[in-house]
């Protein structure tokens, strides 16, 4: 059986269960292609990781990255868990409000905030706007001034610091779009610009490494060199961050070749260092705050799919196709990431083939698996792709002009719709007709 199902994954029937509820029976409930989340298990992970600062006993915030999976109900289910969250758009903010979240719970990000988007964060009490760039810093600078209106920001820093990742989710070496870059002295300009802007109030710096890293390396490297900059602002600038923002990019387990770290070990390295490092330089004890995205839902989540047609070329590949792909799931195209996928009516059975399984998008790389060992399959049968609970949704298109997904929360035996599947009325609902009149025949 696929090392990431335990015998508690599934009932008597051996069918696998998500938050105690049979997948075959949501598949038939909700049809597929279907995001379902087990959501017990996204809360144990929030604990987790407040259980982490709680023993060090540092001050925290988490902040959960939004852009990893955001919904309404994502939103409340982390308001829920007396969690922040981050958003990066407009449109995450508006959600977020749509959802009763808490806004001053809210942190901004973005490397080119629209004046809309600032001036709709300014008016929404946004809690803290992590500024990214000099325009922005200037943008915000005018605006909240021109409003009076105090504001909290960090300042987002990009440290030099390469992680070890996929070079699209790798975020802070210095040659990267995001951040005021710290070795050429930017981030010391916009400190100090900071400083002066009268209704900015600058609370911390942030800085984010990227997304799926295994190591710890890059965390130590990247506290060792915030703090050694903190001694040097405090000398020279009278500059106090109260607050040091690791970001989030915890990596997790997406197949058996994946042996990371639990989301926790990377905390606890994280925030005894900084206190190693905050007396050895003499700076004051910070508040930590994380950014995890992936690590809070990417597990949690699992994608229901089911089988059509086959293609089985002799002495190279069998293809099996299923109903969704490259539009719910674009990952493996855009990053060559790996999934593992199980039969749902028994995940224990023996493997019997080794299968791709295909996509149904239009585009030869719409695979969404090479070479998966499965038991015997048949069309109709439901397979569970696993662990796809992180930027699935979120990056989710209508590619081919098909529907997304609908995204179903299940626990403790019971399950939820709390995104509605997108009908072929949607699609069109924003499409205006030609306007040019018929030409005449003549
Ligand atoms: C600023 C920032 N914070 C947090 C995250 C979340 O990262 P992850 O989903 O890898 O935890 C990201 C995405 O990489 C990010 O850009
Ligand atoms: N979307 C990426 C992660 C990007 C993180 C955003 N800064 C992924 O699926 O792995």
């Amino acid at each position: 059986m696929n090392e990431q199902i335990t015998a508690a994954d599934l009932n008597a029937e051996h069918h696998l269960t998500v938050g105690g509820v049979d997948t075959l029976a949501l598949a038939e409930q909700y049809q597929t292609p279907l995001y379902v989340y087990d959501t017990g298990a996204i809360r144990d992970e929030i604990a987790a990781f407040k259980e982490v600062f709680e023993r060090n006993h540092v001050a925290y915030q988490i902040s959960y990255a939004s852009k990893a999976f955001a919904a309404v109900a994502m939103y409340q289910l982390a308001a829920q868990a007396g969690i922040h969250c981050d958003v990066v758009s407009g449109g995450e903010m508006y959600t977020a409000k749509q959802a009763g979240f808490p806004m001053d719970h809210l942190s901004f990000h973005g490397n080119n905030k629209s004046l809309d988007e600032l001036t709709m964060a300014l008016d929404s009490g946004v809690g803290c706007i992590m500024v990214d760039n000099f325009y922005e810093l200037q943008l915000l600078t005018k605006l909240t001034t021109e409003r009076e209106q105090k504001t909290t920001i960090m300042l987002r820093i990009a440290p030099g610091i390469s992680a070890h990742t996929h070079e699209y989710i790798s975020t802070g070496q210095e040659d990267s779009k995001f951040g005021f870059d710290l070795n050429s002295g930017q981030a010391d300009t916009a400190v100090k610009q900071a400083q002066a802007a009268p209704y900015l109030d600058l609370v911390g710096i942030h800085c984010h490494i990227g997304s799926q890293i295994f190591e710890l390396d890059g965390f130590k490297m990247i506290v060792d060199k915030l703090i050694t900059v903190f001694a040097k602002w405090q000398q020279e600038l009278d500059f106090y961050p109260q607050i040091m923002n690791v970001g989030g990019g915890f990596g997790v387990k997406y197949t058996s070749e994946d042996q990371p770290l639990k989301p926790t070990e990377f905390v606890d390295a994280i925030l005894k260092e900084t206190i190693a490092q905050t007396k050895a330089l003499n700076v004051p004890m910070l508040e930590i705050w994380i950014e995890p995205g992936r690590s809070l839902v990417a597990t949690a989540g699992m994608t229901l799919y089911t089988l059509g047609a086959s293609k089985d070329i002799p002495g190279i590949r069998k293809y099996l196709a299923v109903d969704g792909g490259m539009g719910d799931n674009i990952r493996p195209a855009l990053y060559d990431a790996k999934y593992e996928a199980v039969l749902a009516k028994n995940p224990s059975l023996p493997s019997e083939q080794v299968v791709s399984l295909a996509g149904k998008y239009c585009e030869s790389g719409d695979m969404l698996i090479w070479n998966q060992q499965l038991p015997a399959t048949q069309p109709g049968d439901v397979l569970a792709v696993l662990d796809t609970g992180a930027y699935g949704y979120s990056m989710a298109s209508n590619y081919n002009r098909n529907p997304r997904p609908a995204v179903v929360f299940c626990e403790d035996g019971k399950s939820q719709l709390v995104v509605q599947r997108e009908s072929y009325a949607d699609l069109t609902r924003l499409d205006l007709p030609l306007l040019t009149p018929a030409k005449a025949e003549s």
